[in-house]
C-alpha cells in the first residue's frame, strides 16, 4: 500500500485527460436495508460536480446497478458518465437478447428468494441479484446464496457483494469496462474509488497502468494502491483532489 495519499493525488493532479471513476454503494452512499434508498452522501453530489467542472477531468459513477437505477437512485445526471451493471452497460445501452437470458434466470431463481423471510430479489438489466441483508436467520441466509448459485449454473456469473450474490448473464467486470473507458477518454491518469469485491478488477486492471491509482474503501484484502477506512475519508481525499486540481 502506497501511504503518501498527498503526493499520490497531486501527481493525478497535474494528468490530462484525468478519468475519477467512483463506484457507489458503499462509497458514495451508505449500505442501507432497501437498495432504493441508498442515496448519496450530503457532501457527494456537489463535490463530485466541482471535479468534473476542472478542465480535462471525467467524472464517472461505475456501478453494480443497472444505468437506469443508478440514475434514480443517485440523483446523478450530467455532467457525469455511467458504467452500469458491473461494465456490461453503458450510457450507449445493452444488448436487449441479454434481458431474455436475465428473465430465465429470474423464473429459475425467484421461487428460492420467495421461500426465505426477508429476502429479495432485484431484477436487473444484465443480472439478477439475490439479497439476504434482511434475512434474520443467517443460516437461511447462506444456504439460499448456495442454492442460487447452484441453480444459476455454470454458465452465468456469480458476483458476490455484501449481503448480496449476484448472478450475471454477461462475463462484464468493471476492470475491463475501466479500462475500456479510459481508452476512449485518451485518458493520462485514472482514478477508481471502490469498497466491494467487484471493485478488486478495477483495483487490478489499473495496477500496471501508469498514472493510475486506486482507492479501497474500508477494511479487507485489496489489490487497491491506497486506502481510506469510510466515506467521510472518501469525501476527505476527493476534497484534497479537488484542491490540487485548482477547483
Ligand atoms: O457496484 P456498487 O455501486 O457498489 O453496487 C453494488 C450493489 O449495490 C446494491 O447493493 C448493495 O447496496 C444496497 C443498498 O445499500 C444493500 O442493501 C445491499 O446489501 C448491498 O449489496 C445494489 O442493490 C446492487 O444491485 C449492486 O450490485
Amino acid at each position: 500500500m502506497t501511504t503518501d495519499l498527498t503526493a499520490d493525488l497531486t501527481a493525478l493532479a497535474g494528468r490530462r485527460p484525468l478519468l475519477v471513476a467512483s463506484d457507489y454503494d458503499g462509497v458514495l452512499a451508505r449500505l442501507r436495508d432497501v437498495p432504493g434508498e441508498a442515496v448519496p452522501e450530503e457532501w457527494a453530489p456537489a463535490l463530485l460536480r466541482r471535479l468534473a467542472a476542472a478542465d480535462g477531468v471525467v467524472v464517472a459513477l461505475v456501478s453494480g446497478r443497472g444505468v437506469d437505477d443508478l440514475r434514480t437512485t443517485s440523483g446523478f445526471g450530467e455532467p457525469f458518465r455511467f458504467v452500469g451493471s458491473h461494465g456490461a452497460e453503458t450510457d450507449d445501452g445493452l444488448d436487449p437478447a441479454v434481458a431474455a437470458e436475465r428473465d430465465l434466470l429470474v423464473d429459475a431463481l425467484g421461487p428460492l428468494v420467495d421461500a426465505v423471510e426477508g429476502a429479495r430479489l432485484e431484477v436487473k438489466p444484465a443480472a439478477v441479484a439475490v439479497h439476504v441483508r434482511t434475512v434474520a436467520d443467517r443460516a437461511a441466509a447462506t444456504a439460499l446464496l448456495e442454492r442460487a448459485a447452484a441453480a444459476a449454473g455454470p454458465h452465468h456469473t456469480a458476483k458476490p457483494g455484501k449481503d448480496v450474490l449476484e448472478l450475471a448473464v454477461t462475463d462484464a467486470d468493471k476492470g475491463t469496462a475501466v479500462l475500456r473507458l479510459a481508452a476512449q477518454l485518451g485518458a493520462d491518469g485514472v482514478l477508481y474509488l471502490g469498497d466491494d469485491l467487484t471493485d478488486e478488477d478495477a483495483f487490478t486492471a489499473l495496477a500496471p497502468r501508469t498514472g493510475s491509482a486506486s482507492v479501497k474503501v474500508g477494511a479487507g484484502d485489496t489489490a487497491a494502491s491506497l486506502r481510506v477506512a469510510d466515506l467521510d475519508g472518501v469525501r476527505d481525499l476527493l476534497e484534497e483532489l479537488a484542491r490540487a486540481l485548482g477547483v
